[in-house]
């Protein structure tokens, strides 16, 4: 029993927690079993090598769910509850086998983690190309793989690999990226002589490391995983990665959120052998090669502008087949199947050496 008359019964509101629960847990198995029945349809309907995880259809439960949120939780935090379920519940149906760009312990786990949820099954791969090879061999039902920082730019490697490659984009998840600075626990700080990570991490840090770190060796490593890996077992240095790869190798944080910009995040993509309907809130992501002659570049945009279509990025990568000489990757907002993208499309690939659609896909929504 409260002290206070103003209070809430401690005891009442436990029981009525518990019947809560209770029914959460009959509801939340209610939700499992029609992903069963939705099952059996897509078996029916498009036989055992049905798509069973629908990118467009969760969007739009998230989205719902965020919309019609009233609180206390945060719409992300309710959103990110809803993740889980969906994730168990499609895991019934079968469970999905992702594969990312590893080792363990790397932002793209964590990327792979917030966007499949923890049922899915991830395997990490050693490069971005092993990634996509994994998936276009049906090792993998999907993969990811980080495409840009807004510290650091364009991962060039990822925008190479779609050249050779037929896989879609199904989707994009944008993290936040917290870097630490991480040591083992005999390492005392003041006898710090080296700083492992990857070479886009150091950088992600500079301003911080040349305040606090002046004059000691930065070692570029694969990846900051390994960096995290690495410190572990040494007591002169330190590693800078993140949340997950500290709680892998059990490191103590020096320091935390060392990076120079606070917004500092990275944008990754689901790949996959699927296109996915429209949700109702889409981007699309174009490779585009032109020859090199005078105002290719405007060729390539005059059309937007004019559809007033809101192109979201474009980077232009050296073609490495010689028969042009750029290749154009560009991202817009809307969807192949609009209206109002299908002309857009069509004059540019009448302008353009060569065009490909790698995708449409939803806007992230965590
Ligand atoms: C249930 C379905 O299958 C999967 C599970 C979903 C869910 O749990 O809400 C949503 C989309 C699919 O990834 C479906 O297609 O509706």
């Amino acid at each position: 029993m409260s002290q206070d008359k103003s209070l809430p019964d401690l005891a009442a509101v436990r029981k009525e927690i518990d019947a809560i629960d209770q029914q959460l847990q009959l509801l939340i198995n209610q939700r499992a079993a029609c992903a069963q029945k939705v099952a059996q349809v897509k078996i029916a309907e498009e036989g055992e090598n049905a798509f069973f995880y629908r990118p467009e259809r969760e969007a739009q439960v998230l989205r719902n769910i965020m919309e019609r949120n009233q609180g206390p939780l945060s719409n992300e935090e309710i959103a990110r509850l809803f993740r889980e379920i969906m994730s168990a519940c499609l895991a019934l149906e079968r469970p999905v086998k992702v594969a990312y760009l590893g080792p363990e312990g790397t932002f793209t786990q964590q990327a792979t983690i917030k966007h499949f949820g923890h049922s899915a099954v991830c395997v990490p791969m050693a490069a971005i190309d092993e990634v996509f090879r994994e998936v276009e061999a049906g090792s993998a039902d999907y993969g990811v793989v980080p495409i840009e920082n807004s510290t650091e730019g364009v991962i060039s490697h990822t925008l190479d690999s779609f050249m050779d490659s037929g896989l879609k984009i199904s989707g994009e998840v944008v993290l936040r990226i917290h870097q630490h600075l991480l040591v083992g626990e005999n390492t005392r700080p003041e006898k710090i002589s080296t700083i492992y990570s990857h070479a886009s991490s150091l950088a992600q840090c500079r301003k911080w490391l040349d305040a606090h770190y002046p004059g000691i060796e930065r070692v570029p490593m694969p990846s900051n995983a390994e960096a995290a890996r690495k410190v572990k077992g040494e007591w002169h240095s330190a590693a800078i990665a993140g949340d997950m790869a500290a709680e892998l190798y059990n490191l103590k944080r020096l320091a935390e959120n060392i990076e120079d910009t606070p917004d500092n995040s990275t944008r990754f993509l689901i790949i996959g052998r699927q296109t996915v309907p429209a949700s109702g809130d889409d981007k699309t992501s174009l490779m585009v090669s032109m020859r090199n002659q005078p105002g290719a570049l405007h060729q390539i945009l005059e059309p937007f502008n004019r559809h007033n279509i809101d192109m979201t990025r474009i980077e232009s990568r050296p073609s490495r087949s010689g028969a042009w000489n750029y290749v154009f990757f560009i991202d817009f907002s809307g969807h192949v199947d609009d209206a109002r993208v299908q002309p857009v499309l069509k004059e540019i690939g009448e302008r353009a050496a060569d065009m490909k659609v790698l995708g449409s896909y939803p806007r992230g929504v965590l």
